[in-house]
């Protein structure tokens, strides 16, 4: 059709050298005539793709016409309102007159109300004691007679005026209307050659480029919506959570270590051997290879020892301690095992002892910050924003993995107060201003304290993490002064994710359910 439409075009050109109005083009195998809108518009898309190339120029006319609306079209038909008043009494003397409940039930209520009073105003009818009567013997429906006249042409010889009363009535509405005057362009021809899109090797070694017509190109086109990658919703929040720790002056920990022993998820941390966290059933263990290599033999012992009889303190488990327990390979379940191996790296550079068994700490020689003190502890501040998993049963709120946001400062003398104060400023950062703490158990930490935020959106206080003050025996086996307090905390990333994106079920975040195109979309998140 529109290849058909050029060609129309060019012929009637190469024959009539112009063309003055696109309505006269007759168009093969058309239903619409070339006067109707739907014509023009088809038109144009030829006359436009033809100018691309300069085959022709054309210009735009403007038209107006009129059509009738669905009321005007009726009167058309039937007469006017004030008409079918009139038609529907009997002459002054010769009939009853007609009363106004009567005229309602013959020519229907509106045309009733509205024809009675142009009725009178015209001088058709008059009004008697019992009703209405005709006043005029014949009348001249002037309405009637021009809608149809507009039916048929589209416009008025009475003129303007005429037509904007019977605008203003809704009888008729303007409709804009375009046609065009084509003329030969400078690159005219009968022939539609499909215009070249892009300069090819070949065409620059046969020479064909010189004859070749190219297409032009089209600034104004919108151009392909790029595909790059996106951040994932949770890795926008990640990278939010990150730069707060960061502007409050934390250290990133080192935590690429999806599989740990025993050791450093549980035991180091004080967790009895015989804690329930340790079962199958909330932790998934490594069968191939299944055990770990042995931690620093005299830390490994003082780990031992706490548990199996205490010290620092502490009287311990008083339970037997297990070396198979302590190495067996597991997939982490709190990334509270990567703080406890900072602590102890931390501990260790404190000593100016270096370690190789677990993961580099760093050359203290080429440390060039200065210890306060004499014992060589300086203060710290540790996070991370990593993945854990756990044996869960799987449901819209739980996965078998997840991730673990954990915030660790460990400086002299610190108290409950400061991990509190901590946490208040931390989460306002993250926009969470309502904070209350309810006390809890972990081995590891004593207080321990659940954080609980208020959940504008849900209306109700919701648990949003976990925290405390970690134990002496936890603390003091690594070689950390007496004085030294550490406090921690954790969230899970995703319970912020799902609150900031509104999602209510994890697998729409996580997973092959995740809507590609939702992650794509979604706007950077500001807490
Ligand atoms: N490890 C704890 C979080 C925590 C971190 C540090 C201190 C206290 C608690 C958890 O998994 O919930």
């Amino acid at each position: 059709m529109a290849e058909a439409l050029q060609q129309l075009i060019l012929d009637t050109l190469d024959q009539f050298s112009a063309i003055d109005d696109t309505r006269t083009l007759v168009i093969p195998g058309q239903t619409v005539p070339a006067t109707s809108q739907d014509a023009q518009i088809a038109i144009l898309g030829a006359l436009n793709s033809l100018q691309s190339r300069e085959m022709i120029s054309y210009e735009t006319r403007e038209t107006s016409s009129h059509a009738l609306t669905p009321e005007g079209a009726q009167i058309a038909l039937e007469g006017s309102h004030e008409a079918r008043v009139w038609a529907a009494l009997p002459v002054k003397g010769e009939g009853e007159p007609v009363g106004v409940q009567e005229l309602k039930r013959k020519i229907g209520d509106e045309a009733a109300k509205v024809g009675q009073g142009r009725a009178f105003k015209n001088g058709w009818i008059t009004k008697e004691s019992s009703g209405f009567v005709k006043a005029a013997s014949s009348i001249e429906d002037t309405t009637q007679i021009e809608l149809r006249e507009i039916d048929s042409t589209g416009t008025l010889k009475a003129g303007e005026k005429a037509l904007a009363e019977l605008r203003k009535r809704k009888l008729i509405v303007q409709r804009k209307g375009q046609w065009f005057t084509v003329r030969k362009g400078p690159n005219f021809s009968t022939s539609i050659a499909k215009p070249e899109t892009d300069l090819t090797v070949d065409m620059l070694t046969s020479g064909s480029w010189k004859s070749a017509t190219f297409k032009k190109y089209n600034f104004e086109a919108d151009g392909i919506p790029t595909s790059g990658g996106a951040f994932h919703p949770l890795l926008k929040v990640r990278e939010e959570i990150r730069n707060i720790f960061l502007e409050m002056g934390f250290e990133e920990m080192p935590t690429n270590s999806f599989v740990e022993s025993g050791f450093w998820c549980f035991d180091a941390l004080f967790v009895p051997q015989l804690h329930p966290a340790r079962e199958l059933q909330d932790t998934f263990y490594l069968s191939d290879p299944s055990t770990s290599l042995r931690p620093p033999e005299d830390y490994y012992k003082r780990v031992a020892t706490v548990h199996e009889k205490g010290g620092y303190g502490s009287i311990g488990y008083r339970s037997p301690w297990s070396d198979e327990e302590s190495h067996k390979l597991l997939l982490r379940t709190h990334t509270t095992a990567s703080s406890g191996a900072m602590l102890y790296k931390l501990a260790a550079r404190c000593r100016g002892e270096t370690i190789d068994e677990h993961g580099d700490v760093g050359d203290p020689e080429g440390d060039t910050r200065q210890s306060v003190e004499g014992d060589g502890f300086r203060p710290a501040k540790f996070f991370s924003i990593d993945r854990v998993f756990r044996n869960e049963t799987m449901d819209a709120t739980h996965l078998a993995e997840f991730h673990q946001v954990e915030g660790v400062v460990a400086d002299r003398n610190l108290t409950l107060a400061d991990l509190i104060g901590f946490m208040r400023v931390f989460f306002k950062k993250m926009g969470v201003t309502d904070l209350r703490f309810k006390p809890a158990y972990n081995p590891y930490t004593e207080p321990s304290l659940e954080i609980f935020a208020f959940h504008p959106m849900l209306q109700k206080w919701v648990e949003i993490g976990n925290s405390g003050m970690f134990r002496a025996e936890m603390l003091e086996p690594m070689g950390l002064p007496k004085d030294v307090r550490v406090h921690g905390w954790g969230i899970s990333l995703e319970r912020p994710t799902m609150i900031r994106y509104g999602i209510n079920n994890i697998r729409t975040l996580v997973g092959h359910k995740t809507s590609i195109e939702g992650v794509e979309t979604s706007p950077a998140v500001m807490f």
